[in-house]
């Protein structure tokens, strides 16, 4: 049941780390140098700082951005409005019967909304097809009515986008203050976009009247970049944007955050998907002198936030995608100046060389954070990687002004967590948490949903439609409704992230450009989709919080246009989700065996790295490895600092010699002479663990790896990196191991109540619209935006500690649970079972150490998935109990 969920890029299960390469690439040639041999004597006990990454998680790992999901690279741009306060009937005109571009059915005609008369165009019934799409309140046309049309207006979110793509192609460079060539640097991303670039034809003849544009504006922008920091007025920040972006004026938020930033106040942002977050964090990068980091959480995000700063604001990334040169690059143009906006990843923080770079003189003018909720655990899309993100730790590292934190949806726990965690003032808040105006949002019961979804799709006002999402919970699932959709004439596709990466971008390619009217998606689709028409969103399978569905429908009518939610429920997939988020879940006892292993007795706190191998560890203590990844967070940025996480690291090398034997490389080399020592020798060649030996021979791994590196260089040796691990250092070990257990137990026991809470908080949305709504606020039939909209602001602006108490609606108990579980633990008596595992079994979901591969087929898998979790455990606990008297007489 569980095998096809698709996590892997929403995150709440999945780590944010893009695919490495296993193998690093071999050192440029000019960098190549033997590396004194160190002296086995240690001279420096002290914690290490963090290392230079290394083949799992090198620095700067070889590209293969093939392998970056979601990226659209050709777009439709238009201005967005700001989802303010259009009537819904005007918005109901708004939207075309038929989007076919050859239909010739008559515009309709549509009374502009009240607050566009202030631009002059009151009371004019106008023909149009769509509203004009930069309705920003009266304030913005007051403006844009005694403003000149914008010069670039479509290019906010091409400008990198196009310069990469030219650069790529031999065209005519950008020339820019910042140096008359390539300042988006990344060729990584150049080569992503090549595939693309013959379809580019027509954006590349609009770039190159751009860039024209740009060299004669680059003056002005600096002198109103210069009068903005001097004095950041209304008109001095207005008159920036129409030169950078050429918008007319800002959108509810964007001004007071800028101002924010600017004065150097750590700011929190949380506004609607759409609508204009990362202005907020181009516009002070542009004003400040220094670089602006923008941590995201992933590689696709990256690109696409790279593409779409405009042409006059310089950014690059750096990921653990690229190749050495490719960073190194980076890094030359960060100390040349050429860079303004730096994409980089949260474990960017780990890595020495980032580290370094910083404190040699470069100066950073604030770090934003994208998607901040993923810093709280009680987020619905909490990483453990943004654990890290805490303003105290980073400021220990680097001289950080001030932070921007930014999300679509937060809770007020959520906010209250990422806030202290990066030290914001409450009054520094600005927040916006709603649904946009212009979405209509249906809710219906489906018993049915396959043959309902068609219905839906193919009658009014849904069958003139272009452009559609259908969001499901499973690959399967998606597979199954694209397929039955194509079989009944409707062009549609499949998204999700075990779909090979080329096959994803063409197929969000062919939906930005109109030629699929449906892809059916997991979550996985739409992390940096910006198609500003898409006309509904259909939740085909019950999203796993109020976040994730305000999220995904707000990917619906990012034009203003009237745009329509419809959301399905039943009562399966409830018990499904609300199973699988059981997935995570934590015994005590596991616990202190964990944390027996990360304090064993031989290990030291004179700065030796120890070694968690992923897969091996996440088996042994049947532990994703995104949870052990969040135990060893919290071991390191709790009240006592336990262990210093390092970069992850491919720890098992094997050595094969080619030119010198072994025995007498070793009498010249003191490193290789320790790996003969401690090696192991399989089929007479040398296996080892980098950090053991780089302990014992008192070198860091990076300078181990190095020395490998040059050998091979010269021709000495070849080697294989495997097994991926967590690295780590340890500062201080527990005095009491128990308490510290009890409260990391507690603390992860939390985090999963959480989850299931935020379901069972969306599933009584959902019921209590289709089950308990009397229409007095205006909803009827399936309809119900007016009681989901007040539910959703009630819910995100509730207090903390409130929480409703939901009844789980699933049956309490079974009267054969007991005797299943006697039968099964009979059937399996040479396995070890804890409790846990064992209702994981009935419930259906699988675990590192009782893979869906193996144990689906057993006859009790999936069996007791609507039962009350804490009821089934309770029962395998006492079956188990019972086994182990029954074995002890
Ligand atoms: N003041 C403005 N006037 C007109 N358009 C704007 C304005 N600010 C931003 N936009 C445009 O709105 C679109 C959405 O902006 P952006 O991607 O920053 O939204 P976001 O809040 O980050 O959304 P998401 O949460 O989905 O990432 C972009 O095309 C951007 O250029």
């Amino acid at each position: 049941m569980a095998s096809d969920s698709d996590s892997d890029t929403d995150g709440s299960h999945v780590s944010a780390t893009p695919p490495r390469s296993s193998h690093p690439s071999l050192p440029p040639k000019s960098r190549v140098r033997v590396h004194p041999i160190p002296n086995p004597k240690r001279r420096h006990p002290q914690i290490r700082p963090p290392e230079h990454c290394e083949p799992d998680h090198p620095a700067f790992p070889v590209a293969n951005l093939s392998d970056l999901n979601g990226i659209s690279v050709k777009k439709i741009h238009r201005p967005l409005d700001s989802g303010r306060s259009t009537s819904f009937s005007s918005l109901v005109r708004s939207r075309r019967p038929s989007f076919d571009p050859s239909s010739d059915l008559p515009k309709e005609d549509v009374v502009v909304p009240q607050h566009a008369s202030q631009s002059g165009r009151a009371g004019n019934r106008i023909n149009m097809a769509r509203l004009h799409p930069n309705w920003l309140g009266p304030e913005a046309h007051s403006i844009s009515s005694a403003a000149p049309p914008p010069k670039y207006a479509k290019s906010a979110s091409e400008g990198n986008f196009v310069r990469l793509n030219i650069n790529g192609y031999g065209r005519k460079k950008f020339s820019s203050r910042y140096g008359n060539k390539r300042v988006f640097s990344s060729s990584a991303s150049r080569r992503y976009y090549r595939g693309s670039a013959k379809k580019m034809s027509s954006v590349l003849d609009v770039s190159t009247m751009q860039s024209k544009i740009l060299e004669a504006d680059e003056e002005l922008v600096k002198v109103a970049a210069e009068e903005a920091r001097v004095e950041p007025s209304d008109e001095k920040l207005r008159k920036l944007l129409k030169l950078t972006h050429g918008y007319d004026c800002y959108r509810e938020g964007q001004l007071e955050a800028i101002r924010n930033v600017i004065s150097g106040e750590s700011t929190m942002l949380v506004l609607p998907t759409g609508a204009g977050k990362s202005l907020c964090y181009q516009l002070p990068a542009l004003i400040l002198p220094g670089v602006a980091l923008v941590v995201s959480p992933l590689v696709a995000l990256m690109v696409d936030q790279l593409r779409q700063l405009p042409p006059l604001i310089p950014g690059s990334l750096l990921t653990s995608n690229q190749t050495v040169e490719e960073a190194s690059e980076t890094l030359q143009k960060l100390h040349e100046g050429l860079i303004k906006v730096l994409f980089i990843s949260p474990e960017r923080f780990l890595n020495t060389e980032f580290l370094t770079a910083f404190r040699n003189g470069l100066s950073i003018s604030f770090v934003a954070i994208d998607e901040a909720h993923c810093i709280s655990e009680w987020s619905h899309n909490f990483r453990p990687s943004y654990l890290r993100l805490r303003a105290s730790l980073l400021r220990s590292m680097l001289n950080i002004p001030c932070f921007v934190a930014m999300t679509a949806t937060a809770t007020t726990q959520t906010l209250h967590d990422v806030m202290g965690a990066l030290e914001i003032s409450s009054r520094n808040l600005i927040k916006s948490c709603k649904i946009r105006e212009n979405l209509q949002l249906f809710v219906t019961i489906n018993d049915n949903r396959l043959k309902d979804l068609l219905i839906l799709i193919k009658s009014s006002p849904m069958v003139g439609m272009r452009s559609i999402i259908v969001y499901c919970k499973f690959q399967a699932e998606t597979e199954l409704v694209s397929r039955y959709l194509c079989d009944n004439n409707i062009s549609a596709k499949v998204y999700h992230s075990n779909i090979l990466s080329k096959d994803r971008i063409r197929t969000q390619e062919l939906f930005c450009s109109n030629k699929i009217r449906v892809v059916v998606a997991t979550v996985a689709f739409g992390m940096g989709l910006n198609k500003s028409d898409v006309d509904a969103v259909i939740h085909y399978s019950l999203p796993e919080s109020l976040e994730e569905y305000v999220q995904e429908t707000g990917r619906a009518g990012r034009d203003g246009r009237l745009s329509y939610c419809h959301l399905f429920i039943d009562n399966s997939t409830y018990y499904k989700l609300r199973s699988l988020l059981y997935s995570d879940g934590v015994d005590e006892y596991v616990i202190t065996k964990l944390l027996s292993e990360i304090f064993a007795k031989d290990t030291s706190l004179d700065g030796n790295i120890y070694s968690l191998v992923k897969e091996s560890a996440s088996c042994k203590f049947d532990m994703k490895e995104e949870v052990l990844l969040t135990v060893l967070t919290l071991l390191e940025i709790g009240e006592v600092q336990y262990i210093q996480l390092q970069p992850h690291l491919n720890v098992t090398c094997t050595l094969y010699f080619h030119k010198t034997s072994p025995e007498v490389l070793s009498c010249k080399d003191v490193l290789v002479s320790a790996i003969i020592s401690k090696s192991e020798k399989k089929h007479g060649h040398f296996v080892f663990n980098i950090p053991s030996i780089a302990n014992y021979a008192s070198t860091t791994t990076k300078d181990l790896l190095d020395h490998i590196r040059n050998l091979k260089y010269l021709g000495e040796v070849t080697y294989d990196l495997k097994d991926p691990a967590f690295c780590f250092a340890i500062v201080k070990k527990p005095d009491d191991l128990c308490s510290l257990t009890t409260h990391l137990t507690k603390r992860l026991s939390e985090i999963e109540k959480c989850k299931v809470q935020k379901l069972d908080e969306m599933f009584n949305l959902a019921h209590f619209a289709t089950k308990e709504c009397k229409g007095i606020d205006g909803c009827s039939s399936s309809m119900h935006t007016p009681c989901i909209r007040k539910m959703i602001s009630e819910y995100f602006g509730r207090n903390n500690d409130v929480h409703p108490d939901f009844s789980f609606r699933s049956p309490q108990s079974s009267p054969f649970l007991h005797s299943d579980i006697k039968v099964f633990l009979q059937g399996n008596s040479h396995t070890n079972f804890t409790p846990r595992a064992v209702t994981r079994i009935m419930y259906g979901i699988p675990s590192p150490a009782f893979p869906y591969a193996t144990w689906s087929t057993c006859h009790f898998w999936g069996r007791y998935s609507e039962i009350d979790f804490s009821v089934v455990m309770k029962a395998a606990t006492l079956e188990l109990m019972d086994r182990v008297k029954k074995c002890g007489n």
